[in-house]
């Protein structure tokens, strides 16, 4: 583990072995070990025997964790949820049971969901024992932000840890390339901050290096798809190797020209986002 897991894991191990609880917000932008911390903690916990719930707020999240269920199936919260909402776990049942023991309770992508998520969890728990912000439709920014775990009452009581180092970027990065891997992962922060140009209106235009952009489908699939034809029957290679795209209009592009090529690829999948 770096120095910030090391410390995040200390806090939380200490806080369960002194039977303190607590409830903590692991703070860390994708790539800086939140997945590599959640399932370190489940380990170190499960080989001592104790339980841990490791649960998340979407299906694919889920995948993420030794276990995972989702947060809506684990602990039966109502999908139709208002301020007095609470968990559908019956006292004296073995979900009830096992959620009393549980040591430790791991929340994935906890920000994706509105509070009131948490808030239901937390009325039944008394009864009993840089991330994607929830999603409001048609909501303004008033009201994703009233919705957010940080509007909760409970926050106020939440040990914000934080986690800065990008991992997924310097795991397999060499000395001399460090100082390259630094810049980009520093950019990329300043995007997700809005501060990458002058955003003082809330839009700014962002000037991507030539070095990461690829100009036409040649060179994209060439780049994703290296040796396509050798392993066009090797299911293990598609797993690992695929094109998210924003548009459906880019999809019917790129499998074109993949079908005009001789190719055939079945792994692309589609992204939609918008950037504001
Ligand atoms: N301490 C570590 N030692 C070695 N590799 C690590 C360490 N921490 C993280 N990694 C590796 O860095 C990569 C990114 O880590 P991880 O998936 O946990 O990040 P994340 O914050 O959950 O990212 P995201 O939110 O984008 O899913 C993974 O390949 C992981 O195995």
């Amino acid at each position: 583990m770096n120095k910030d897991q090391r410390k995040s894991f200390d806090v939380i191990i200490n806080a369960i072995n002194g039977n303190q609880g607590g409830f903590f917000f692991v703070y860390g932008y994708g790539g800086t070990g939140n997945t590599f911390l959640y399932n370190t903690l489940s380990a170190a916990l499960r080989s001592k025997g104790k339980i841990v719930l490791n649960v998340a707020s979407s299906g694919i999240a889920s995948l993420l964790l030794p276990n995972g269920r989702t947060v809506q199936l684990r602990f039966k919260i109502p999908l139709d949820l208002n301020e007095d909402s609470v968990c559908c776990i019956k006292q004296g049942t073995s979900l009830s049971k096992l959620v009393c023991r549980a040591k430790l309770i791991i929340w994935n992508e906890a920000p994706m969901l509105n509070k009131m998520c948490y808030e239901a969890l937390d009325r039944c728990l008394r009864d009993i024992v840089r991330q994607i912000l929830p999603v409001i439709p048609m909501g303004s920014r008033q009201d994703i932000i009233q919705a957010a775990i940080n509007s909760s009452y409970l926050w106020q009581h939440c040990n914000i840890l934080r986690l800065t180092i990008n991992m997924r970027l310097t795991v397999r990065a060499t000395y001399t390339s460090l100082i390259d891997v630094s810049h980009f992962a520093s950019w990329l922060l300043d995007i997700g901050d809005g501060i990458a140009r002058d955003s003082t209106d809330g839009e700014s235009i962002v000037v991507m290096p030539d070095e990461i952009i690829i100009q036409d489908f040649d060179q994209l699939v060439d780049f994703v798809y290296r040796k396509l034809l050798v392993n066009i029957n090797n299911t293990s290679f598609f797993k690992v190797h695929s094109i998210l795209v924003p548009t459906l209009e880019v999809v019917n592009d790129v499998n074109y020209y993949n079908a005009t090529c001789g190719c055939r690829c079945e792994n692309l999948f589609k992204l939609r986002y918008f950037v504001s």
